[in-house]
């Protein structure tokens, strides 16, 4: 069963389309990242199912069902860091929290404990690293055990030793069957924590689902010979090639499937160029992700 289902999910800001008729599916137990460059609409989606924004068209549904309080019971949200008072300790910052949310003090020790919280706890937050504070925000969403997550770039201002903090937070909550819904401009935080991924971009849906399955990693060679303009010409021929860009003394060649480096090096053979270098090269998830945001949107 999915936990969430958007169908056509639109949304407009006066001229600006912030999202155009947007669907996918979030599987239960999947660290979905909503990926995306500055205002191509992931915090509008986020709000949207959060029920802070109205969609104009389109619906969606939560467990499968339209959602009522006691579905929104089980998402806990993080769309902006709250504002925790700086003179009181994690733990009173948290008993504020539980206030505001109408729960008991009960549950307190047990999100600390999760968010590696405990030994600091009755510590200011003015103390705390940056790491800290957002951890401190997540327990504050963990607050009665919700089953899914909602979090707005949940790195977004931290420094690295507390991006690296957030992200182990993630993957171990992930590892205790949350569904974790997070929204990332930074493909590195989807790659490394992400287990699927929706792609948006001006408030189209570029394409989702798994990462491994969306965003295809084929190799790429990189290949030289005494003229590289004629072996250009040439690879630009071969089937399958879909780019041959000269770059320094190298071709840097790109392929619609998996490259075959033997069957290449033959071929140029047959056409009568000598290689003096080829070499097979994995493609970064950057380029990757580059080549799906540069195509033209459906
Ligand atoms: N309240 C608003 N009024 C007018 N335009 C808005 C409003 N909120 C968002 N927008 C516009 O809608 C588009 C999508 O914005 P949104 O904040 O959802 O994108 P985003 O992907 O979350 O971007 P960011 O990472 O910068 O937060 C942007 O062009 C933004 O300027």
């Amino acid at each position: 069963m999915p936990i969430l289902t958007l169908q056509n999910i639109s949304k407009r800001y006066g001229a600006v389309q912030a999202l155009a008729g947007v669907s996918f599916e979030v599987p239960a137990g999947s660290v979905f990242g909503i990926l995306g460059p500055n205002g191509s609409g992931k915090t509008t989606l986020l709000g949207i199912v959060t029920d802070v924004l109205k969609a104009d068209t389109g619906h969606f549904t939560l467990f499968d069902k339209t959602p009522t309080a006691r579905e929104r019971r089980q998402i806990g949200t993080l769309l902006e860091t709250p504002n925790f008072y700086h003179y009181l300790s994690g733990y009173k910052n948290l008993e504020i929290s539980a206030a505001v949310k109408q729960r008991g003090k009960d549950d307190i020790a047990r999100v600390l404990d999760i968010c590696g919280l405990t030994q600091r706890q009755h510590s200011a937050f003015k103390t705390y690293s940056l790491g800290m504070k957002q951890r401190l925000a997540i327990a504050g969403v963990l607050l009665g055990d919700p089953e899914v997550l909602i979090l707005d770039e949940p790195t977004n201002g931290l420094d690295p030793a507390g991006i690296a903090e957030v992200r182990d937070l993630v993957r171990r909550l992930a590892g205790t069957g949350k569904t974790i819904i997070l929204a990332s401009h930074l493909l590195d935080e989807v790659e490394k924590v992400c287990t699927h991924v929706a792609i948006l971009r001006k408030g189209n849906l570029l394409l989702s689902g798994a990462v491994n399955e969306v965003i295809s990693r084929n190799d790429y060679i990189e290949i030289a010979a005494a003229n590289n303009h004629a072996l250009q010409s040439l690879l630009l021929q071969y089937p399958g090639c879909t780019s041959a860009e000269l770059n320094g003394g190298l071709l840097k060649v790109m392929f619609a499937a998996q490259p075959d480096a033997a069957a290449i090096n033959n071929y140029c053979a047959q056409q009568g160029i000598w290689l003096s270098h080829l070499q097979l090269r994995k493609k970064s998830l950057e380029t990757a992700f580059l080549e799906i945001t540069n195509t033209p949107a459906q």
